[in-house]
């Protein structure tokens, strides 16, 4: 993509809040974003011409274009947000991968499951090259209140990313501060991205010890429910993680810098900050039901990597592991097979070393037949 000036066409794969969010940060910075939902159920509202409005963090009324297809979404646009949960990024990348071209960037919030290979291989069996920045998380942060409503709750002062191949990193920054803003931090590579996103710890004990509540279809604060035994159960999960990124070599933000960066609160105890954010009115509000994607997406797509990476550094991520045996029991389902984007990498036959090279050049197990052709 033209680094450039001025307006920038950029397509929003997915319809939720998340890209609603995104889509009135870009309004609000002066692009021109377009949403695709890829059951049409997401835009059916605007569609028929109704405006989308945004409340709270950023409060705008205005009306984006609509695809009626992927194929629409990436021809129509510079460049391209998959912004859906990660249980939705192969179908849809699949459904993308026919239409990108050569010079597009596709970035991916918050990326998930090392879909960001996936996505690079794909392309490149057909011979298209073009660079993935992967996020961390999302630089909004919201739930949909209606079918064209938004309340954004925060923008966040710090998202990480980093882009593949790596020789695109300037390349991946400059791109999404010229359209989100300043508010960038490059990290080394794909495994940094991938432990940089603290949702499936975070949500694991959110909702391991809220699951009656979610079940009951209670409303309930998500922010005053991280007591302080809740607390220290994030903080334990999140010492398994950063000792993965250490025995990596790679540095990531801890879960203090996270809730301090994210909701704007003081470094204190996970349960203190929590409890600020709740007093502030920023706290959230946890799942009302439990088929939430804080589990149907962080136990598949977020615990189960962080277990793999945890065997193949030789530090054992146990407690990231109790989560997905327990949530499975609870659910009466296997989440362990449920991620569709490791089983089409066969990430068990990667070694340590093949992920460190793919997480810079987004090749796993060589290049494509057809492009190394
Ligand atoms: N909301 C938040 O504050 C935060 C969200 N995130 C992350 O951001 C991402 C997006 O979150 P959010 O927008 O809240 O999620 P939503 O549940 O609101 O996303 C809904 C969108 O996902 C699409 N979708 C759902 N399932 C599938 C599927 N199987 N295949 C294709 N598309 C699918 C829906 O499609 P359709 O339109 O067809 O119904 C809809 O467009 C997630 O990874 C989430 O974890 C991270 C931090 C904060
Ligand atoms: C609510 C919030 C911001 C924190 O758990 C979140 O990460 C989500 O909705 O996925």
């Amino acid at each position: 993509m033209d680094i450039g000036t001025g307006t920038s066409r950029i397509g929003i794969a997915g319809a939720g809040a998340i890209a609603f969010g995104s889509a009135a940060l870009l309004h609000r910075n002066g692009h021109d974003p377009m949403l695709w939902s890829p059951s049409s159920a997401g835009t059916a509202a605007l569609a028929e011409g109704a405006p989308l409005t945004a409340s709270g963090a950023i409060e705008a009324e205005f009306a984006p274009r609509i695809a009626d297809s992927a194929a629409t979404l990436a021809a129509e646009n510079d460049a391209i947000l998959i912004a859906l949960p990660g249980y939705g990024h192969k179908a849809v990348m699949d459904a993308l991968v026919p239409h990108l071209r050569n010079g597009q960037h596709v970035i991916v919030s918050s990326h998930a499951s090392l879909g960001a290979i996936y996505l690079l291989q794909a392309l490149a069996a057909r011979g298209v090259t073009l660079p993935v920045t992967a996020w961390g998380t999302t630089a909004v942060t919201g739930r949909k209140s209606s079918a064209t409503e938004v309340r954004v709750n925060t923008v966040r002062s710090q998202v990480d990313l980093c882009t593949v191949p790596d020789a695109r990193a300037d390349c991946g920054l400059a791109v999404c501060t010229r359209l989100f803003g300043d508010r960038f931090r490059t990290r080394d590579g794909l495994l940094a991205i991938s432990l940089s996103n603290l949702n499936p710890q975070n949500h694991m004990g959110i909702a391991l010890a809220n699951m009656t509540r979610m079940e009951r279809g209670e409303t309930w604060s998500q922010g005053q429910n991280v007591t302080p035994n809740v607390g220290r159960l994030l903080e334990a999960l999140d010492a398994e993680r950063l000792a993965i990124a250490e025995a990596l070599g790679l540095e990531v933000r801890t879960i203090f810098e996270h809730f301090h960066l994210s909701f704007h609160v003081p470094v204190a105890s996970i349960s203190e900050m929590n409890q600020q954010m709740h007093a502030a009115g920023n706290g959230g509000t946890g799942p009302a039901t439990a088929d939430s994607r804080y589990v149907t997406e962080d136990v598949p797509y977020g615990l189960a990597l962080t277990v793999a990476l945890g065997e193949l550094t030789g530090r054992p991520a146990v407690l990231h592991d109790a989560g997905i045996r327990i949530f499975s029991a609870m659910y009466g389902r296997d989440f362990r097979s449920e991620n569709d984007l490791l089983a089409a990498l066969d990430l068990g036959r990667a070694s340590l070393d093949d992920l460190r090279q793919a997480a810079r050049t987004g090749l796993l197990h060589g290049a494509p037949a057809s492009a190394a052709s």
